[in-house]
Protein backbone atom coordinates (compact mmCIF):
# COMPACT_ATOMS: atom_id res chain seq x y z
CA UNK A 1 0.00 0.00 0.00
CA UNK A 2 1.29 3.75 -0.76
CA UNK A 3 1.65 5.54 2.11
CA UNK A 4 -1.30 8.12 2.59
CA UNK A 5 -1.51 11.65 3.83
CA UNK A 6 -3.86 12.27 6.71
CA UNK A 7 -5.60 15.90 6.68
CA UNK A 8 -7.22 16.77 9.43
CA UNK A 9 -9.60 19.77 9.22
CA UNK A 10 -11.33 21.87 11.74
CA UNK A 11 -11.72 19.37 14.13
CA UNK A 12 -13.84 19.63 17.64
CA UNK A 13 -14.58 17.95 20.20
CA UNK A 14 -16.44 18.31 23.83
CA UNK A 15 -16.78 16.06 26.80
CA UNK A 16 -19.69 17.65 28.86
CA UNK A 17 -18.85 21.48 29.09
CA UNK A 18 -14.99 20.54 28.53
CA UNK A 19 -13.54 21.55 25.39
CA UNK A 20 -11.25 19.48 24.64
CA UNK A 21 -10.48 19.95 20.96
CA UNK A 22 -10.81 23.43 20.02
CA UNK A 23 -10.45 23.36 15.67
CA UNK A 24 -7.65 21.30 14.76
CA UNK A 25 -6.17 22.27 11.13
CA UNK A 26 -3.39 19.46 10.72
CA UNK A 27 -1.55 18.03 7.37
CA UNK A 28 0.31 15.03 7.13
CA UNK A 29 2.17 14.14 4.41
CA UNK A 30 2.46 10.59 3.19
CA UNK A 31 5.04 8.70 4.54
CA UNK A 32 5.54 11.45 7.33
CA UNK A 33 6.40 10.56 10.86
CA UNK A 34 4.47 13.01 12.42
CA UNK A 35 4.25 13.37 16.49
CA UNK A 36 1.39 14.77 18.31
CA UNK A 37 3.40 16.17 21.55
CA UNK A 38 2.05 17.90 25.29
CA UNK A 39 1.57 17.64 28.33
CA UNK A 40 -1.28 14.96 29.66
CA UNK A 41 -5.20 15.87 29.24
CA UNK A 42 -3.87 18.39 26.09
CA UNK A 43 -6.35 16.18 23.82
CA UNK A 44 -3.54 14.33 21.47
CA UNK A 45 -4.57 10.49 22.70
CA UNK A 46 -8.70 12.18 21.94
CA UNK A 47 -7.27 13.72 18.62
CA UNK A 48 -5.78 10.13 17.47
CA UNK A 49 -9.04 8.41 18.79
CA UNK A 50 -10.77 10.71 16.18
CA UNK A 51 -8.36 9.95 13.03
CA UNK A 52 -8.67 6.24 14.11
CA UNK A 53 -12.52 6.08 13.95
CA UNK A 54 -12.82 5.21 18.15
CA UNK A 55 -14.59 8.74 18.77
CA UNK A 56 -16.36 11.09 17.14
CA UNK A 57 -15.80 14.48 16.21
CA UNK A 58 -18.61 17.25 16.91
CA UNK A 59 -17.43 19.01 14.22
CA UNK A 60 -14.62 18.97 11.38
CA UNK A 61 -13.09 15.90 8.82
CA UNK A 62 -10.74 13.54 8.56
CA UNK A 63 -9.60 12.60 5.32
CA UNK A 64 -7.03 9.99 4.41
CA UNK A 65 -5.57 10.34 1.26
CA UNK A 66 -8.36 11.99 -1.28
CA UNK A 67 -11.43 10.07 0.70
CA UNK A 68 -13.26 11.35 3.18
CA UNK A 69 -12.96 8.87 6.02
CA UNK A 70 -15.77 11.29 8.73
CA UNK A 71 -18.49 8.64 8.50
CA UNK A 72 -16.55 5.81 7.74
CA UNK A 73 -16.15 2.96 10.48
CA UNK A 74 -12.89 2.25 11.86
CA UNK A 75 -12.52 -0.93 10.36
CA UNK A 76 -13.01 0.40 7.10
CA UNK A 77 -10.12 3.25 7.39
CA UNK A 78 -7.14 1.08 6.72
CA UNK A 79 -5.21 2.17 9.76
CA UNK A 80 -3.60 0.03 12.15
CA UNK A 81 -3.28 1.35 15.83
CA UNK A 82 -0.74 0.09 18.19
CA UNK A 83 -1.19 0.91 21.99
CA UNK A 84 0.46 1.53 24.98
CA UNK A 85 -1.12 -1.63 26.35
CA UNK A 86 0.01 -3.38 23.54
CA UNK A 87 -3.42 -5.14 23.31
CA UNK A 88 -1.72 -8.85 22.37
CA UNK A 89 -4.97 -11.92 22.70
CA UNK A 90 -3.30 -13.76 25.56
CA UNK A 91 -4.46 -17.18 24.57
CA UNK A 92 -2.81 -16.77 21.14
CA UNK A 93 0.65 -17.88 20.18
CA UNK A 94 2.62 -14.56 18.69
CA UNK A 95 1.86 -16.18 15.24
CA UNK A 96 -1.85 -15.86 15.65
CA UNK A 97 -1.58 -12.89 17.80
CA UNK A 98 0.04 -11.50 14.07
CA UNK A 99 -2.67 -13.21 11.96
CA UNK A 100 -5.97 -11.86 13.21
CA UNK A 101 -6.28 -8.80 11.40
CA UNK A 102 -5.04 -11.07 8.23
CA UNK A 103 -7.96 -13.95 9.46
CA UNK A 104 -10.34 -11.32 9.90
CA UNK A 105 -10.04 -9.52 6.45
CA UNK A 106 -9.64 -12.58 4.29
CA UNK A 107 -11.15 -15.27 5.62
CA UNK A 108 -15.17 -16.05 6.19
CA UNK A 109 -17.14 -16.36 9.40
CA UNK A 110 -16.62 -20.38 9.34
CA UNK A 111 -12.42 -20.42 8.53
CA UNK A 112 -11.78 -18.92 11.04
CA UNK A 113 -13.17 -21.02 14.04
CA UNK A 114 -10.13 -23.06 15.62
CA UNK A 115 -10.68 -26.37 14.87
CA UNK A 116 -13.18 -26.33 11.81
CA UNK A 117 -11.53 -23.44 10.19
CA UNK A 118 -8.19 -25.85 8.91
CA UNK A 119 -10.88 -27.83 6.94
CA UNK A 120 -13.13 -24.76 5.40
CA UNK A 121 -10.62 -22.35 4.83
CA UNK A 122 -8.64 -22.32 1.16
CA UNK A 123 -5.03 -23.49 1.79
CA UNK A 124 -3.94 -21.00 -0.67
CA UNK A 125 -4.96 -18.41 1.16
CA UNK A 126 -3.69 -20.05 4.84
CA UNK A 127 -0.27 -20.18 2.97
CA UNK A 128 0.02 -15.79 1.47
CA UNK A 129 -1.34 -15.52 5.34
CA UNK A 130 1.08 -17.75 6.92
CA UNK A 131 3.65 -15.91 4.22
CA UNK A 132 2.85 -12.37 5.57
CA UNK A 133 3.16 -13.10 9.29
CA UNK A 134 6.92 -14.52 8.59
CA UNK A 135 7.61 -11.73 6.64
CA UNK A 136 6.33 -8.82 9.45
CA UNK A 137 8.15 -11.15 12.25
CA UNK A 138 11.31 -11.24 10.08
CA UNK A 139 10.86 -7.24 10.19
CA UNK A 140 10.38 -6.71 13.78
CA UNK A 141 13.25 -9.73 14.06
CA UNK A 142 10.75 -11.80 16.38
CA UNK A 143 10.50 -15.10 13.87
CA UNK A 144 11.98 -17.15 16.86
CA UNK A 145 9.30 -16.30 18.69
CA UNK A 146 5.97 -17.50 16.86
CA UNK A 147 5.31 -20.03 18.97
CA UNK A 148 5.35 -18.42 22.12
CA UNK A 149 2.33 -16.93 24.07
CA UNK A 150 2.38 -13.27 24.82
CA UNK A 151 2.99 -14.04 28.98
CA UNK A 152 6.32 -15.91 28.02
CA UNK A 153 8.06 -12.27 26.54
CA UNK A 154 9.49 -8.99 27.85
CA UNK A 155 8.19 -6.12 27.04
CA UNK A 156 10.18 -5.17 24.29
CA UNK A 157 9.25 -8.17 22.97
CA UNK A 158 5.26 -7.96 23.08
CA UNK A 159 5.69 -4.00 21.70
CA UNK A 160 7.56 -5.56 18.30
CA UNK A 161 4.38 -8.15 17.92
CA UNK A 162 2.34 -5.37 18.21
CA UNK A 163 4.02 -3.65 16.09
CA UNK A 164 3.89 -6.83 13.48
CA UNK A 165 0.10 -7.63 13.37
CA UNK A 166 -0.16 -3.88 12.94
CA UNK A 167 2.37 -4.26 9.80
CA UNK A 168 0.61 -7.53 7.89
CA UNK A 169 -2.52 -5.32 7.51
CA UNK A 170 -0.28 -3.04 4.86
CA UNK A 171 -1.95 0.15 6.32
CA UNK A 172 -2.84 3.59 5.22
CA UNK A 173 -0.96 5.01 7.59
CA UNK A 174 0.18 3.68 11.09
CA UNK A 175 -1.17 5.20 14.64
CA UNK A 176 0.75 5.14 17.87
CA UNK A 177 -0.69 6.08 21.16
CA UNK A 178 2.23 5.84 23.73
CA UNK A 179 3.45 2.66 22.49
CA UNK A 180 6.52 3.07 24.40
CA UNK A 181 5.46 4.05 27.58
CA UNK A 182 5.44 0.73 29.10
CA UNK A 183 9.24 -0.16 28.93
CA UNK A 184 12.23 1.15 30.92
CA UNK A 185 14.95 3.44 29.74
CA UNK A 186 17.17 1.76 28.29
CA UNK A 187 14.84 -0.53 26.01
CA UNK A 188 12.57 3.02 24.78
CA UNK A 189 16.03 4.54 24.30
CA UNK A 190 16.50 1.26 22.48
CA UNK A 191 12.72 1.32 20.63
CA UNK A 192 12.90 4.65 19.59
CA UNK A 193 16.07 3.73 17.54
CA UNK A 194 13.88 0.61 15.85
CA UNK A 195 10.77 2.48 15.55
CA UNK A 196 12.29 4.97 13.49
CA UNK A 197 14.55 2.49 11.17
CA UNK A 198 11.42 0.52 10.82
CA UNK A 199 10.00 4.06 9.57
CA UNK A 200 12.80 4.31 7.23
CA UNK A 201 12.39 0.79 5.61
CA UNK A 202 8.35 1.09 5.52
CA UNK A 203 8.32 4.60 4.13
CA UNK A 204 4.70 4.50 5.90
CA UNK A 205 3.13 7.58 7.23
CA UNK A 206 3.42 7.17 11.48
CA UNK A 207 1.37 9.37 13.92
CA UNK A 208 2.46 9.24 16.96
CA UNK A 209 1.01 10.30 20.00
CA UNK A 210 3.81 10.85 23.32
CA UNK A 211 4.15 13.15 26.35
CA UNK A 212 7.84 12.73 25.72
CA UNK A 213 9.86 15.32 23.92
CA UNK A 214 12.62 13.03 23.47
CA UNK A 215 10.87 10.80 21.48
CA UNK A 216 9.75 13.40 19.45
CA UNK A 217 12.25 14.91 19.08
CA UNK A 218 14.45 12.13 18.02
CA UNK A 219 12.14 10.17 15.76
CA UNK A 220 9.95 12.92 14.34
CA UNK A 221 10.18 14.32 10.72
CA UNK A 222 7.99 16.84 12.08
CA UNK A 223 6.01 17.70 15.57
CA UNK A 224 2.51 19.07 16.63
CA UNK A 225 2.72 20.54 19.70
CA UNK A 226 -0.61 20.58 21.29
CA UNK A 227 -1.82 22.53 24.79
CA UNK A 228 -5.39 22.79 25.54
CA UNK A 229 -6.76 21.26 22.62
CA UNK A 230 -4.98 23.35 20.24
CA UNK A 231 -1.96 23.27 18.00
CA UNK A 232 0.69 25.70 19.64
CA UNK A 233 3.56 25.12 16.81
CA UNK A 234 3.92 22.62 13.77
CA UNK A 235 7.96 22.61 12.58
CA UNK A 236 10.62 20.29 12.53
CA UNK A 237 12.04 19.18 15.60
CA UNK A 238 14.76 21.67 15.14
CA UNK A 239 12.41 24.51 14.69
CA UNK A 240 10.75 23.87 17.76
CA UNK A 241 14.09 23.94 19.53
CA UNK A 242 15.90 27.23 17.79
CA UNK A 243 12.58 28.97 17.06
CA UNK A 244 9.65 28.11 19.70
CA UNK A 245 6.59 30.32 19.15
CA UNK A 246 5.57 30.34 22.41
CA UNK A 247 6.41 30.20 25.56
CA UNK A 248 4.65 26.84 26.17
CA UNK A 249 6.49 25.40 23.43
CA UNK A 250 10.27 26.52 25.03
CA UNK A 251 9.22 25.54 28.46
CA UNK A 252 8.31 21.90 26.66
CA UNK A 253 11.58 21.19 24.25
CA UNK A 254 14.29 20.38 25.71
CA UNK A 255 16.73 18.96 28.35
CA UNK A 256 17.26 20.29 31.07
CA UNK A 257 14.01 22.95 30.55
CA UNK A 258 15.44 26.24 29.10
CA UNK A 259 15.75 28.70 31.71
CA UNK A 260 13.63 31.47 31.90
CA UNK A 261 14.55 35.59 32.93
CA UNK A 262 11.85 37.87 33.89
CA UNK A 263 12.31 40.97 31.50
CA UNK A 264 11.12 44.31 30.25
CA UNK A 265 10.46 45.77 26.72
CA UNK A 266 10.36 49.74 27.48
CA UNK A 267 8.54 52.26 25.58
CA UNK A 268 11.08 52.33 23.15
CA UNK A 269 11.34 48.76 22.28
CA UNK A 270 14.52 47.79 23.99
CA UNK A 271 14.65 44.91 26.04
CA UNK A 272 15.86 45.18 29.65
CA UNK A 273 17.24 42.68 32.13
CA UNK A 274 17.66 43.29 35.97
CA UNK A 275 16.86 47.04 35.26
CA UNK A 276 19.83 46.86 32.13
CA UNK A 277 19.28 47.71 28.59
CA UNK A 278 20.87 44.87 26.86
CA UNK A 279 21.40 46.51 23.65
CA UNK A 280 18.76 44.24 21.63
CA UNK A 281 15.33 45.76 20.56
CA UNK A 282 11.71 43.99 20.01
CA UNK A 283 10.34 43.83 16.76
CA UNK A 284 6.81 44.46 16.65
CA UNK A 285 4.49 46.54 19.02
CA UNK A 286 4.80 44.54 22.43
CA UNK A 287 5.72 46.08 25.76
CA UNK A 288 5.73 45.77 28.80
CA UNK A 289 6.74 42.41 31.01
CA UNK A 290 8.33 39.96 29.02
CA UNK A 291 10.05 36.95 29.46
CA UNK A 292 13.62 35.78 27.87
CA UNK A 293 14.57 32.19 27.45
CA UNK A 294 17.96 31.27 27.42
CA UNK A 295 19.52 27.18 26.31
CA UNK A 296 21.57 25.96 29.07
CA UNK A 297 24.60 25.50 26.02
CA UNK A 298 24.33 29.04 25.57
CA UNK A 299 25.13 30.14 29.03
CA UNK A 300 28.90 30.56 30.21
CA UNK A 301 30.75 32.18 32.49
CA UNK A 302 31.51 35.19 32.13
CA UNK A 303 34.06 37.90 34.56
CA UNK A 304 31.32 40.96 33.81
CA UNK A 305 28.12 38.35 33.97
CA UNK A 306 25.58 38.36 36.30
CA UNK A 307 26.66 37.28 39.88
CA UNK A 308 25.26 33.32 41.31
CA UNK A 309 25.96 30.88 43.30
CA UNK A 310 26.71 27.43 42.44
CA UNK A 311 24.03 24.94 44.11
CA UNK A 312 24.57 21.61 41.92
CA UNK A 313 26.99 19.95 39.56
CA UNK A 314 26.03 16.67 37.71
CA UNK A 315 27.87 15.23 35.20
CA UNK A 316 26.33 13.45 32.35
CA UNK A 317 28.68 11.46 29.83
CA UNK A 318 30.93 14.49 27.80
CA UNK A 319 28.24 16.66 29.53
CA UNK A 320 28.50 18.58 33.11
CA UNK A 321 24.96 20.50 34.03
CA UNK A 322 26.01 23.04 36.56
CA UNK A 323 22.31 24.53 38.36
CA UNK A 324 23.37 27.84 39.83
CA UNK A 325 20.98 30.37 41.50
CA UNK A 326 21.40 34.12 41.13
CA UNK A 327 22.51 36.19 43.68
CA UNK A 328 19.87 38.49 44.29
CA UNK A 329 16.29 38.66 46.03
CA UNK A 330 14.76 36.59 42.71
CA UNK A 331 15.83 32.56 43.88
CA UNK A 332 16.12 32.74 39.96
CA UNK A 333 18.13 29.34 39.50
CA UNK A 334 20.05 28.95 35.81
CA UNK A 335 21.57 25.26 34.72
CA UNK A 336 24.45 25.84 32.38
CA UNK A 337 25.80 23.06 29.97
CA UNK A 338 29.25 22.81 29.75
CA UNK A 339 31.73 19.94 28.58
CA UNK A 340 32.61 17.55 31.13
CA UNK A 341 36.41 18.19 32.46
CA UNK A 342 36.24 21.85 31.62
CA UNK A 343 36.87 24.62 34.35
CA UNK A 344 33.57 26.45 35.57
CA UNK A 345 35.02 29.82 36.74
CA UNK A 346 33.60 28.81 40.06
CA UNK A 347 35.39 30.61 43.01
CA UNK A 348 36.93 29.40 46.36
CA UNK A 349 33.09 30.16 47.90
CA UNK A 350 31.12 28.86 45.38
CA UNK A 351 30.33 32.08 43.33
CA UNK A 352 30.00 32.28 39.73
CA UNK A 353 29.18 35.03 36.74
CA UNK A 354 27.17 33.90 34.06
CA UNK A 355 27.33 35.66 30.47
CA UNK A 356 24.73 34.81 27.94
CA UNK A 357 25.34 35.02 24.03
CA UNK A 358 22.57 37.97 22.80
CA UNK A 359 21.92 36.63 19.69
CA UNK A 360 21.10 33.26 21.34
CA UNK A 361 18.62 34.67 23.44
CA UNK A 362 14.32 33.83 22.97
CA UNK A 363 11.99 36.61 23.91
CA UNK A 364 8.49 36.05 24.59
CA UNK A 365 6.08 39.20 25.17
CA UNK A 366 3.25 39.28 27.81
CA UNK A 367 1.05 37.31 25.63
CA UNK A 368 3.96 34.27 25.58
CA UNK A 369 4.17 34.78 22.21
CA UNK A 370 7.74 34.70 20.40
CA UNK A 371 9.27 38.34 19.68
CA UNK A 372 11.94 38.27 16.92
CA UNK A 373 14.51 40.34 18.30
CA UNK A 374 17.33 42.46 16.64
CA UNK A 375 20.81 44.31 17.56
CA UNK A 376 21.08 47.65 18.45
CA UNK A 377 24.07 48.28 16.07
CA UNK A 378 21.30 46.77 12.85
CA UNK A 379 18.64 48.88 14.50
CA UNK A 380 21.16 52.50 14.11
CA UNK A 381 22.46 51.37 11.01
N1 LIG B 1 -14.32 9.54 27.22
C1 LIG B 1 -14.06 10.67 27.89
N2 LIG B 1 -15.00 11.23 28.68
C2 LIG B 1 -14.76 12.39 29.33
N3 LIG B 1 -13.60 13.08 29.25
C3 LIG B 1 -12.62 12.55 28.50
C4 LIG B 1 -12.80 11.33 27.77
N4 LIG B 1 -11.65 11.07 27.09
C5 LIG B 1 -10.80 12.08 27.38
N5 LIG B 1 -11.37 12.96 28.22
C6 LIG B 1 -10.76 14.20 28.73
O1 LIG B 1 -10.30 14.93 27.62
C7 LIG B 1 -9.06 15.56 27.92
C8 LIG B 1 -8.03 15.15 26.89
O2 LIG B 1 -7.78 13.76 27.04
P1 LIG B 1 -6.70 13.00 26.15
O3 LIG B 1 -6.68 11.57 26.59
O4 LIG B 1 -6.95 13.28 24.74
O5 LIG B 1 -5.38 13.75 26.61
P2 LIG B 1 -3.86 13.37 26.31
O6 LIG B 1 -3.21 14.62 25.86
O7 LIG B 1 -3.77 12.19 25.43
O8 LIG B 1 -3.36 13.00 27.77
P3 LIG B 1 -2.39 11.82 28.29
O9 LIG B 1 -1.01 12.16 27.85
O10 LIG B 1 -2.56 11.87 29.77
O11 LIG B 1 -2.91 10.54 27.69
C9 LIG B 1 -8.72 15.17 29.34
O12 LIG B 1 -9.10 16.22 30.20
C10 LIG B 1 -9.55 13.93 29.58
O13 LIG B 1 -9.88 13.82 30.95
Amino acid sequence: MQPQSVNISGIGKGFGADDVLKGIDLSIRPGEFLSLVGMSGCGKSTLLRIIAGLETADRGTISIGNRDVTEIDPADRNLAMVFQSYALYPHMTVRDNIATPLRMRRLPFFARLPLLGRVVAKAETLREIDASVRQAADVLQISHLLDRKPAQLSGGQRQRVALARALVRSPAAFLMDEPLSNLDAKLRAHMRGELSNLHDRLGATFIYVTHDQIEAMTMSDRIALMSEGRIEQLGTPDELYQAPATLTVARFIGTPSINLLPAEIDASSNIVLFSRKLGLQADGTSRGPATIGIRAEDIFPATDGIPARVLRTETQGADRFVTCQLVDDTSICLVMREKAGTTTGVDSEGLIRLGFSKTQIHLFGSDEKRCIVRQLEQVMA
